[in-house]
């Protein structure tokens, strides 16, 4: 589509043309350490550069990542944000996975005002189908997919302990006398959300005064979001586990977004020998992913890549000059 024509306010003489408000949007996702997640973030950077996406990608990186490892982001075109780590209060809580307690450093994307709208990911999803229709859902609620109990990682909670999980509520009815059934829970490695410094400041106050539990800040993103939370479909973040836990809610060739969240699904890391990890479609999944991560084509700068012209961004810079109303923009007509 031809780049939208600035036109002041007062020139009316583009007869063909149409307000539109344009929004900075983009992707977001987060780096820590200095070992091999980096991998995981240079195949989501060029999953997005292949399936097309017109946003780019913002990584959050912790003070501990290399930088190596951030000219490595740069060099594949994404926009790389260092944060301050976020921890929780004093706890003697066992998380699920010792590392989790890291993971509370996401909460500081919601500082990222500059944008109006992001979707998160974690470094170790994978984008094979465009999403960014997803920017265009309404603003004013927390977007996520509904995750699944029945892991391992989930024998502390009462749900695993009776077999209950929301992706099957009728399996295994949650009891009455155990009260109402757990409130609808994501994952939290893939969300769409509005940055807003109220929200910021409220997340870091309320995480001060909240015990920490096993799933670390997707807990926490959990209760704060209650309200507002709107579950999307099962497509834009497959847990892998719902492969052999809910394969009757999985439909693989429609699934957009691939989550290598299972126990050895990290494809950077992929052995074989976990649980499941021999599994047709999980060693498919992972080819999938080295297709895309080892496809020259798809580094950022070659001109496959980027739709045989070197593309720019100019969403920064749209957004700066609405900001400062001095034009409104409209699209020119489609030269299709
Ligand atoms: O050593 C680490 C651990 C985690 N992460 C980031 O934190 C996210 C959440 O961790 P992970 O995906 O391993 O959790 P899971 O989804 O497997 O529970 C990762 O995807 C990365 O983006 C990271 O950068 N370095
Ligand atoms: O810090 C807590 C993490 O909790 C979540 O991972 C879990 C969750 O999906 C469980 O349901 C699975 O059983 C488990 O394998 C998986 O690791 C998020 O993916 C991750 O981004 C991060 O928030
Ligand atoms: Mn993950």
């Amino acid at each position: 589509m031809a780049p939208p024509e600035l036109v002041r306010p007062s020139d009316k003489s583009n007869v063909f043309a149409k307000q539109v408000t344009l929004r900075n949007c983009a992707y977001v996702t987060f780096l820590a350490g200095n070992g091999d997640y980096v991998k995981g973030v240079v195949g989501l950077a060029k999953g997005l550069r292949k399936v097309k996406s017109a946003y780019p990608l913002v990584v959050a990186v912790l003070p501990d990542v290399p930088e190596e490892h951030r000219r490595i982001l740069e060099n594949q075109g994404c926009i790389v944000r260092e944060i301050e780590p976020v921890y929780p209060p004093e706890n003697q809580t066992q998380f699920a996975m010792a590392y989790y307690v890291i993971n509370y450093s996401k909460l500081r994307i919601w500082e990222f005002v500059e944008y109006s709208k992001m979707i998160y990911l974690d470094g170790d999803i994978q984008v094979y189908d465009n999403i960014d229709h997803l920017f265009d859902l309404p603003d004013g609620h927390f977007y996520a997919v509904m995750d699944c109990f029945c892991e391992k990682t989930w024998s502390h909670s009462p749900q695993y302990k009776i077999g209950y999980c929301q992706q099957r509520p009728d399996k295994v009815k949650w009891p009455t006398e155990m009260g109402n059934p757990p409130a609808l829970y994501f994952n939290a490695g893939m969300f769409v959300f509005e940055p807003s410094l109220v929200t910021y400041e409220s997340l870091l106050k309320t995480l001060k005064i909240t015990q920490p539990t096993p799933f670390a800040e997707q807990d926490f993103l959990n209760m704060f979001f209650k309200d507002i939370y709107k579950p999307i479909p099962l497509i834009y973040n497959l847990v892998l586990a719902m492969l052999w836990r809910h394969p009757e809610n999985v439909e693989l060739e429609k699934v957009k977004v691939v989550h290598y969240c299972a126990a050895g699904s990290k494809p950077w890391r992929y052995t074989g020998k976990e649980d499941n990890m021999q599994r047709e479609d999980i060693k498919m999944l992972v080819q999938k992913w080295w297709d895309v991560y080892n496809d020259e084509s798809l580094d950022y700068g070659t001109s496959a890549a980027e739709g045989g012209t070197e593309t720019v961004n100019l969403q920064p810079f749209l957004a700066a000059l609405s900001e400062a109303g001095a034009v409104h923009f409209v699209a020119a007509p489609s030269a299709a």
